[in-house]
């Protein structure tokens, strides 16, 4: 049976509910109906593209023509997962007013059901509030920052001194204030994640955040084996690369053979 659209206060109900939501990357077509067809709850369209699907070494190249054009094709697979789109790299930080034009833009050309945009800088704060007020939904993220990886240095753990700690508990707090539906918490001790979780209303969903939010996100690419250098809280579920080339050799070695293609009846 088909399932039924997954809304924003359903997300919201789970986290009354103990019950966890469950959120996977999707950059196209093909893996947007793999995952709807697997009951993910959330559809993130990650920047993370960019460096899964486009190549580049960090976030930080991808476009909004860029996200749009993923977005829209991942949108045609889709029939109950709901959609959250990465606002990228300098999409956002110039003012309210820009993150609301290229927000716009996502939710008019690609019909994404949210947008979520990284960190709590008093701008991001004010665009996540300029947004709610026109009526699109923001999802916060907190801890780890790939879009600021020049200035960490690297994307390893955050949080881990006790004022790093407060740091992003007090981000976390100010995107909620501004009205962000739920929150990312990427790479952060599992126990900051869980003060977090306990003091916020809305629902957090940890990458490589421990087993205490409110529900899971990974990149998909690294929980089927397909990516070279998958972070290192990323399980890997099933090993598709390695299955992939050897079904890819096989073909190659048919065709060499004159196996492939067999005689027509
Ligand atoms: N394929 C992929 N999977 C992801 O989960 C992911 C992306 N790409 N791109 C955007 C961000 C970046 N992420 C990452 C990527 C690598 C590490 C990682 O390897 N961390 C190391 C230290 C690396 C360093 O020092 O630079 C660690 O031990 O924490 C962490 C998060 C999570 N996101
Ligand atoms: C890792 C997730 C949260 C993300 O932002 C992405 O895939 O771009
Ligand atoms: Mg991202």
């Amino acid at each position: 049976m088909a399932r039924r659209p997954v809304t924003l206060p359903q997300l919201q109900q789970k986290k009354q509910h103990g019950d966890p939501i469950t959120m996977l990357t999707a950059w196209d077509y093909l893996w947007a109906r793999l995952l709807d067809a697997a009951g993910v709850d959330v559809i993130l369209v990650g920047d993370s593209l960019g460096m899964v699907a486009l190549g580049y070494s960090t976030t930080l190249p991808v476009t909004l023509e860029q996200m749009i054009h993923h977005a829209r094709a991942v949108r045609r697979g889709v029939t109950a997962s709901f959609v959250v789109c990465d606002l990228p790299f300098l999409s956002y930080h110039e003012s309210p007013e820009q993150a609301l034009r290229s927000a716009g833009q996502l939710v008019k050309e690609a019909e994404v059901q949210a947008v979520k945009m990284e960190g709590a800088s008093p701008v991001v704060c004010a665009a996540t509030q300029r947004l709610v007020e026109a009526g699109i939904p923001v999802l916060g993220h907190v801890g780890l920052l790939p879009q600021r990886v020049h200035q960490l240095g690297g994307l390893r753990q955050q949080g881990k001194t006790e004022q790093a700690a407060e740091a992003i508990l007090a981000d976390a707090i100010a995107l909620a204030q501004a009205g962000a539906f739920a929150l990312i918490l990427e790479h952060i001790p599992s126990e900051l994640a869980q003060r977090i979780t306990a003091k916020l209303e809305i629902p957090t969903i940890g990458i490589g955040a421990g087993p205490h939010c409110d529900g899971q996100v990974l990149v998909t690419a690294d929980v089927l084996g397909l990516t070279p250098q998958a972070p290192p809280f990323a399980p890997v579920y099933a090993d598709l690369g390695t299955q992939a080339i050897a079904a890819l050799q096989q073909y190659c070695h048919d065709v060499r053979s004159r196996i492939y293609p067999p005689p027509q009846p």
